[in-house]
């Protein structure tokens, strides 16, 4: 019996291991942090991006020789520490990349249902991916759904010899929708803490839609704050926030759409972390599990594969994509949910625990729709799918 400690608001994961009671001895840890007691049994370690591990937690934790983040980012994990101690680690990458393209869509379609018209103030319908790697692509292939020339700035791929991205900040700065997709560091040449600074925000056009996913750090808060307050016209969304879960009141009263760090949270995407994880931890420890009824426990808790969007025979116009898009995810809902909540971090915590079932864009099939559109339509389609690199 391999004794398992994991976070409890992990979906999927319960059901998983239920399927093989002679395997695992299971705990379950609620909040952010397991407690000491907890920590002293576990010889693997499923976590989410709420539970720091570091040094400390690692020290309570003598038995640990497995540990597993359902998530893409791995800023929360001390990854030096674990090495040292001999601590396998591994993280999912991609496996929200879709779900994170989509809160992008959501983003742009709430825009125009807001402007009448798509965020532009260049005129060129240009948009700037920062970060080109899973979450980027999937948002950068929404973009171009809506018509926008998309750039993806990515320094270190372009040193890679990467020729699809390009280094010029400047470039970034002039777009008309500017979305960050970076992991968070804080060292080396191509650190990212604070990557949209003072100076960065003072450069973008008035009207521009900034859009963050990625880490609260990767924008500086109180610069954004102070930007905010002196040009209001710039519109902004915040899934992340730099000291989340406590929230910047201020900040979030001036941005246009504030959310709980939610834009990965499909249940395609976190099922997809908790069975991830486990064919690896079967895979090490091991086990005789066959993997892929693991897979088919997993299916079976996935929402439905389509979701039809009539749009009765009208033109595809943009206002019709955007609603036929807003209603299967609709950032505002989840904006108004943040801002009737009563702010506090066991809001923003329990707004996470609860988040209810999203299905993907992927899954949206228009119909009643005329041939000229159908083709457009088809080619919205192949993007809205595209799910990473
Ligand atoms: N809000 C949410 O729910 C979610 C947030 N995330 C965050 O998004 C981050 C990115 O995710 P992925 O795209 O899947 O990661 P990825 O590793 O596939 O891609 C990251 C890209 O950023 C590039 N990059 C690194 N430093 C850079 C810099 N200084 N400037 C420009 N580009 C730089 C890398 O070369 C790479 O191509 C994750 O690390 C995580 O922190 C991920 C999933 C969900
Ligand atoms: O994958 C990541 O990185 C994320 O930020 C997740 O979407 C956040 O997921 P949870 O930590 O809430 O499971």
């Amino acid at each position: 019996m391999i004794s398992i400690l994991a976070d409890a608001n992990m979906t999927g994961l319960a059901e998983l291991l239920d399927c093989y009671p002679e395997h695992f001895e299971v705990q379950w840890y609620q909040g952010r942090t397991p407690t000491a007691a907890q920590l002293a049994q576990a010889e693997a370690l499923l976590i989410r991006s709420v539970t720091q591990v570091d040094s400390a937690l690692l020290a309570q934790a003598p038995r640990l020789r497995w540990l597993g983040t359902a998530t893409i980012g791995t800023d929360h994990v001390a990854a030096d520490a674990l090495r040292e101690r001999g601590i396998l680690f591994y993280s999912t990458p991609g496996v929200n990349a879709g779900a994170v393209g989509d809160y992008v869509a959501s983003v742009v379609a709430a825009e125009v249902m807001r402007r009448g018209e798509l965020p532009n103030p260049s005129g060129q319908l240009r948009a700037a991916i920062i970060g080109a790697g899973n979450t980027g692509t999937a948002a950068a292939a929404r973009l171009r759904a809506f018509g926008y020339q998309v750039e993806c700035y990515d320094p270190p791929r372009y040193q890679q010899g990467d020729s699809t991205v390009h280094r010029d900040w400047q470039r970034v700065l002039s777009a008309d929708v500017i979305s960050c997709h970076v992991p968070l560091t804080r060292a080396g040449t191509h650190a990212t803490h604070h990557l949209i600074d003072a100076e960065a925000l003072s450069q973008l056009h008035a009207n521009a839609l900034l859009i963050n996913a990625s880490r609260g750090s990767v924008v500086a808060e109180q610069a954004l704050l102070e930007q905010l307050q002196k040009t209001p016209e710039l519109t902004v969304a915040l899934d992340v926030w730099e000291y989340e879960p406590q929230l910047n009141r201020e900040l979030l009263a001036l941005v246009q759409y504030a959310t709980a760090h939610i834009a990965g949270h499909s249940v395609a995407g976190k099922v997809g972390g908790a069975l991830r994880l486990m064919q690896q931890l079967v895979r090490d420890f091991k086990l005789e599990v066959e993997l892929p009824e693991l897979a088919s426990q997993v299916a079976q808790r996935l929402p439905q594969a389509v979701y039809q969007y009539s749009v009765k025979g009208e033109k595809l116009s943009l206002q019709t994509l955007a609603s036929a898009l807003l209603s299967i995810y609709d950032v505002r809902y989840d904006d108004k949910l943040l801002r009737g909540s009563d702010l506090s971090p066991q809001a923003f915590d329990q707004l996470r625990k609860s988040y209810p079932a999203r299905a993907e864009l992927a899954s949206l099939e228009l119909i009643d729709l005329n041939s000229t559109d159908l083709q457009r339509w088809q080619q919205v389609q192949q993007f809205l799918q595209v799910a990473g690199r």
